[in-house]
């Protein structure tokens, strides 16, 4: 089966993703709050305040493997097509990680298809979330490098908890490769060119203060208020209406987006080319080795 049937099969049968019932909310999620399973993806609606929090458990640090960009694809998909959710607000599970970005071991020792399949799918999530009708929030409970980062800047706005191992930015650079074109375009619109080039080029990662005088984020918060300030700032954005704020947000979204659009096989054959070369392959086998030291 392909992925995309086989993740869409995995999605709890039941859920009001999927039709029409969801049970009660154990914990979180206001009166009458709902929640919804799937393997790597958890939602919690609440119908009454229009908003899903979708939350990341993809055990142990988060990463982007190509099963979980495709589940959350899916789960976004569902809550795009309901027509009582106007708002997401997409956080960790388990505080500490929000997500350690694209998992390397996709991008590591694979065939050509394998990559070009796994980039297609990055770019879709990308093309999905920074162009979504909903609002959207990062509740960013944990360290957030490279394609984490990119998913909140994704985000209408960014609640950072206020925890100095929590540090934000596109490292790429710091691994020996570097962030595309758009991941580029994402962050320039958020904090500017000049902000970007010097993030980009050190591979900066910011702790929350930082992170907060740059414009990255745009609160810092006490941890156990991270949900909360992005429920409740969700409110704000939800009280325009819906037409006004999402033709504001395709005006400034477009050209973007736009980019990505036009230049997407490019795109994908760019990244094979590099991803795929003798060199390349060795500076993302010695950090994954690098990390996988730490715990052996
Ligand atoms: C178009 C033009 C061309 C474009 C050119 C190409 C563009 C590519 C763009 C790339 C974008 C990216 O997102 S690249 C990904 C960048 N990400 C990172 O640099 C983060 C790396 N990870 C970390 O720093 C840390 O793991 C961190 C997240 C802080 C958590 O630290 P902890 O101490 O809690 O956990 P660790 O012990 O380190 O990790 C637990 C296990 O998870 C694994 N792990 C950690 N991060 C992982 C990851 N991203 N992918 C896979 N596996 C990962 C470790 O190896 C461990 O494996 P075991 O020991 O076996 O259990």
């Amino acid at each position: 089966m392909a992925l995309v049937a086989r993740v869409r099969a995995l999605l709890l049968p039941g859920s009001r993703l999927r039709g029409a019932t969801l049970g009660r909310a154990a914990n979180g999620g206001g009166a009458g709050a709902r929640r919804a399973l799937s393997h790597r993806v958890l939602v919690e609606a609440d119908p009454a305040a229009g908003v899903a929090v979708v939350k990341f458990r993809n055990p142990p640090v988060n990463s982007l493997s190509l099963e979980m960009l495709t589940e959350l694809g899916i789960c976004l998909e569902k809550l795009e097509n309901d027509k009582t959710v106007r708002g997401i607000v997409l956080t960790a599970d388990r505080p500490g990680i929000f997500s350690a970005g694209l998992d390397l071991t996709e991008m590591c020792g694979r065939n050509p298809a394998h990559y070009a399949e796994f980039w297609k799918a990055v770019q879709e999530l990308w093309l999905r979330l920074y162009q979504s009708n909903m609002a959207l929030g990062a509740a960013i409970n944990g360290t957030c490098p490279a394609g984490g980062c990119l998913l909140s800047l994704t985000c209408d706005y960014r609640i950072l908890a206020d925890n100095p191992k929590y540090t934000i930015g596109l490292n790429e650079t710091q691994l020996g490769i570097f962030a595309p074109f758009w991941f580029k375009d994402t962050m320039v619109n958020t904090i500017g060119h000049r902000a970007t080039e010097r993030a980009l080029q050190l591979g900066l990662l910011f702790t929350p203060a930082e992170a907060l005088q740059v414009g990255l984020v745009d609160q810092v918060v006490p941890e156990d208020q991270v949900q909360s300030t992005a429920l409740s700032v969700m409110s704000q954005w939800l009280a325009i209406p819906d037409h006004a704020r999402q033709l504001t947000k395709t005006m400034m979204r477009k050209a973007t987006v736009d980019q990505l659009l036009k230049h997407r096989e490019a795109d994908i054959q760019n990244f094979v080319s590099f991803i795929s070369r003798d060199s390349i392959q060795k500076v993302l086998q010695v950090y994954l080795q690098k990390l996988r030291k730490k715990n052996h």
